[in-house]
């Protein structure tokens, strides 16, 4: 990369492995059936095994699926706790939709369950070891489906999945609802499991069709939501500017999860994937923990803050002593990513940090390079980064934007959104309320 410079990052906490993600609930006990349904509810098929018979509901009124329009109708009441899932190959990413208005409810237990999960849900900022809330990123007063209320943002590691869907076994969230609806390759991966464990439907809702869909609700909803960086690699003059791409199609999507999934967005409703890279954010990860014993993704990027990747990469200007002029490619530039690790004293004194700086330098090269190709092929000036690879990786962000701006001699632009990983269970927590809505037959009666 050209040049770099360092950040001191806080550590945000570690969480290895998901335990007791139930620890301080207490809940109903849903062994004990449920008070009767009213006239007029249509009951879900009884479930073989444990479970108790459900209330299924109907839909009372339409709203747009981005939030906005708020019908004059009664606005419909689909079972609760609403929750969005996307589970992907590092992290499950849940958010809860908290609505200001208490609403009627079919069972009292239903009543008391939905308060427990909310008052567990809002009042923790951890979860277990694991589980966390991003509290900056919540959302106040939003709309949905005809509702006003709060967005929540969860995520625990993929891992703990199992003890999820444990948690949810032993605490009865199956009872309030008879689908849920999730996203990302895990909503493939544990839909039997889910099945089996807690006679749960789940609702696939395809991880680029949610994610799109996120994209827009949010950049409808938070005024904020998406910006660039000015100065990137200045210290003392770099700002985050405010940039709405709400009218700004057509853009490039660059997913940076586990993988990296590359979309090209023409509209609201016209979209594509047009090309993908396994060398990721888990990439990252994995070679961290492999080459400096880094075990989490917030120590990792905070060794990587403190290193420098001239020791590990092989620069044009180890090369060709300066800059390569005929190509306009400055000295600074990495010729060869991890080029001086075939020098065994360079390699006898790599610093953790170094090589960690140097992993992260050579995973965002690769992606900006990748972003760069795809945004001339499809001709288009913006190109829009997220996922959680992202997260508290100010590094690769301001890294990418400066690429952006200089191999493209200033005419494409960066783009970051502040709610990073979250677009996809976003989009699929629309979902969910769109198919209660529609009368599917998929959450409705
Ligand atoms: N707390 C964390 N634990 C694990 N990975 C994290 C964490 N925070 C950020 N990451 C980074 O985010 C990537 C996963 O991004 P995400 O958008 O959630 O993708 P996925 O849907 O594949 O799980 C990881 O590979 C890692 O680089
Ligand atoms: C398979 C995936 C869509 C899964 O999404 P993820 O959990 O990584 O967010 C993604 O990892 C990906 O696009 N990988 C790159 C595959 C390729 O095109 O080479």
């Amino acid at each position: 990369m050209l040049s770099w410079f360092s950040h001191p990052y806080p550590s945000l906490g570690v969480f290895d492995d998901m335990q007791d993600f139930e620890e301080g609930v207490d809940v109903p006990d849903r062994s004990k059936p449920a008070s009767a349904p009213k006239p007029g509810h249509v009951l879900a098929a009884s479930p073989a095994g444990d479970h108790v018979p459900r209330p299924r509901y109907t839909s009372r009124s339409a709203a747009g699926s981005d939030g906005g329009s708020l019908s004059s109708e009664a606005p419909f009441h689909p079972p609760m706790p609403w929750f969005g899932m996307d589970i992907g190959g590092s992290l499950v990413k849940l958010v809860y939709f908290e609505p200001e208005e208490v609403l009627p409810q079919d069972a009292e237990q239903d009543v008391e369950l939905s308060r427990t999960i909310h008052k567990y849900l809002t009042s923790n900022k951890t979860y277990g070891d694991t589980g966390i809330r991003d509290a900056h990123l919540e959302m106040r007063r939003v709309p949905i489906n005809g509702h006003f209320g709060t967005l929540h943002f969860i995520r625990f590691p993929s891992s703990a999945m199992e003890k999820f869907i444990f948690l949810a076994k032993t605490k009865g969230l199956s009872a309030l609802s008879s689908t849920i609806c999730a996203t990302g390759g895990g909503a493939f991966a544990y839909e039997k499991l889910i099945k089996q464990s807690v006679n749960l439907d789940l609702h696939k809702s395809d991880e680029i069709d949610s994610l799109v869909s996120g994209i827009h609700y949010l950049e409808l909803n938070h005024p904020e939501e998406s910006y660039f960086f000015e100065n990137p690699l200045d210290d003392s003059k770099c700002r985050k500017v405010p940039l709405s791409i709400r009218d700004l199609y057509p853009y490039i999507v660059v997913n940076v999860g586990s993988g990296v999934s590359v979309l090209l967005v023409e509209s609201r409703t016209k979209y594509q994937r047009v090309w993908g890279t396994s060398i990721g954010g888990a990439t990252f990860l994995g070679l961290c923990c492999l080459l400096t014993g880094a075990k989490t993704f917030d120590e990792a990027i905070a060794l990587a803050a403190k290193g420098d990747h001239r020791h590990v990469d092989k620069l044009v200007r180890d090369i060709y002593g300066g800059d390569y002029g005929r190509f306009q490619l400055p000295g600074d530039t990495v010729a060869a990513s991890f080029g001086h690790m075939l020098d065994p004293e360079r390699r006898k004194n790599a610093k953790p940090e170094d090589l960690a700086r140097a992993v992260l330098v050579t995973v965002t090269n690769n992606i900006g390079s990748m972003a760069m190709m795809c945004a001339m092929n499809a001709k288009v000036d913006k190109v829009v980064f997220l996922g959680n690879f992202l997260r508290i990786n100010d590094l690769s962000m301001k890294q990418l934007s400066h690429a952006m701006d200089f191999w493209s001699k200033g005419k494409f632009k960066a783009v970051f959104l502040e709610h990073e990983g979250y677009f996809g269970a976003v989009g699929c927590l629309l979902e969910y309320m769109s198919l209660a809505k529609a009368g599917t037959g998929v959450v409705d009666a």
